[in-house]
């Protein structure tokens, strides 16, 4: 080595060693919390709703390259008529370079199919009810450490592309699920409409959204801060709302390119060609742009909007008994070890003096009324 170039290396050691003093290290913090979500792993539950035969499992596969659907029964039109509806879970481990995610899919065969739709989304809303409710009850409880979390964060809503605009039960559902879960709606089978028809389909979609006033997902607005193509994404997102998509399992050759298609007689219908549908800006903003706010929106608003619901009928509920009772059953535990009763013993204790306390509360209360 040259004395210039030892030179150089020291200068260049007791800078770092400069910055170094001056360097606390909280600025690593992302990393670490980069390091531990790896390795955790993430989690997403999708619920797909619609009726019948309008490309919910294509569109599933389509959207996370995956046959979720291989076990599938089809019913003829006897079995349908019969069927009520029926929740059906799918659940899959995905890894894309070293990140694992655990996906759910919760399909929703039969909802619309029958004349009568009349509350057909019931099984729908105390499906998304039963996992609060589990959510609940499981971060109520002694083991808070491994809790299951089967909250869904998105429902996408299909909406048939062949009428003009939304039918009654499409406003009815999504009127019942817009408090409990992030509703976005879609056009499905996109490639049945030219663009003219689509366009009006989407500005009459929109407008009837308004004119209900359904509550659908909201995409956040950009912070200033971003650039200015981050921001443009942002825009052209919120304008393709009700996203029209177009689903295939098939996999056809355009200009010596293999991509997922529906090849017919007339031509060749892709799926993540831009100017075909939205599938592309609808699976960017599932994976890529939005999973995270869909994940906060659910426990920040709609889980919280369904604890306190719990927590305010449990005060009502106690002020009329006049004694503690919880909301939720306590499940029996089947055989306590020493240090689960010595827990149990004084969680009772604990409950005995809130009720004492209470008691006296609501005493003083009526004296002073007196
Ligand atoms: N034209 C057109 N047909 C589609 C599209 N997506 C799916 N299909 C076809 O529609 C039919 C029904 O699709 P599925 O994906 O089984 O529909 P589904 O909504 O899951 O039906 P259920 O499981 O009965 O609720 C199949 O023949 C698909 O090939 C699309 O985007 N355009």
């Amino acid at each position: 080595m040259t004395s210039s170039a030892r030179y150089k290396s020291r200068a260049v050691k007791s800078a770092e060693d400069a910055e170094e003093k001056e360097y606390v290290g909280f600025a690593t913090l992302p990393n670490q919390v980069h390091r531990k979500s790896v390795k955790k792993g993430f989690d997403f539950t999708l619920m797909v709703a619609g009726e019948s035969g309008l490309g919910k499992s294509t569109l599933v596969n389509s959207l996370f390259l995956t046959d979720l659907y291989k076990d599938r029964k089809l019913l003829n039109a006897e079995e349908r008529i019969s069927q009520t509806v029926e929740i059906i879970k799918h659940t899959v481990d995905i890894e894309e370079k070293g990140v694992k995610l655990k996906l759910t899919i919760v399909d929703t065969p039969g909802f619309g199919d029958a004349v009568n739709n009349t509350e057909s989304w019931k099984a729908i809303t105390d499906y998304i009810d039963q996992q609060f409710e589990q959510y609940f009850r499981d971060e109520s409880g002694l083991n808070r450490k491994n809790i299951q979390d089967n909250r869904v964060h998105c429902c996408l809503y299909f909406i048939p592309p062949f009428g003009h605009g939304l039918r009654p039960v499409d406003v009815e559902f999504m009127k019942a699920l817009q408090d409990k879960v992030n509703v976005v709606p879609l056009v499905s089978k996109a490639d049945c409409l030219t663009p003219a028809e689509m366009r009006k389909m989407k500005d009459r979609v929109r407008e009837e959204i308004e004119k209900f006033g359904i509550k659908v997902y909201q995409f956040p607005d950009c912070d200033s801060d971003e650039d200015e193509e981050f921001k443009q994404q942002d825009r052209e997102l919120k304008e393709s709302t009700p996203f029209a998509v177009i689903g295939s399992n098939t996999i056809v050759e355009v200009k010596g390119q293999r991509v997922r298609g529906r090849l017919y007689p007339w031509g060749i219908v892709e799926v993540e060609n831009q100017s075909h549908c939205d599938f592309i800006k609808l699976r960017n903003m599932l994976i890529r742009s939005h999973m995270h706010d869909l994940k906060d929106i659910t426990c920040d608003v709609h889980y919280e909007n369904y604890r306190a619901q719990c927590i305010q009928q449990m005060t009502s509920k106690l002020s009329q008994d006049n004694r503690v009772e919880s909301p939720i059953p306590i499940l029996p535990l089947s055989t306590p070890d020493v240090e689960t009763e010595k827990l149990i013993k004084m969680k009772d204790e604990e409950l005995r003096r809130m009720q004492e306390m209470l008691q006296k509360m609501q005493q003083q209360m009526h004296e002073q009324d007196l």
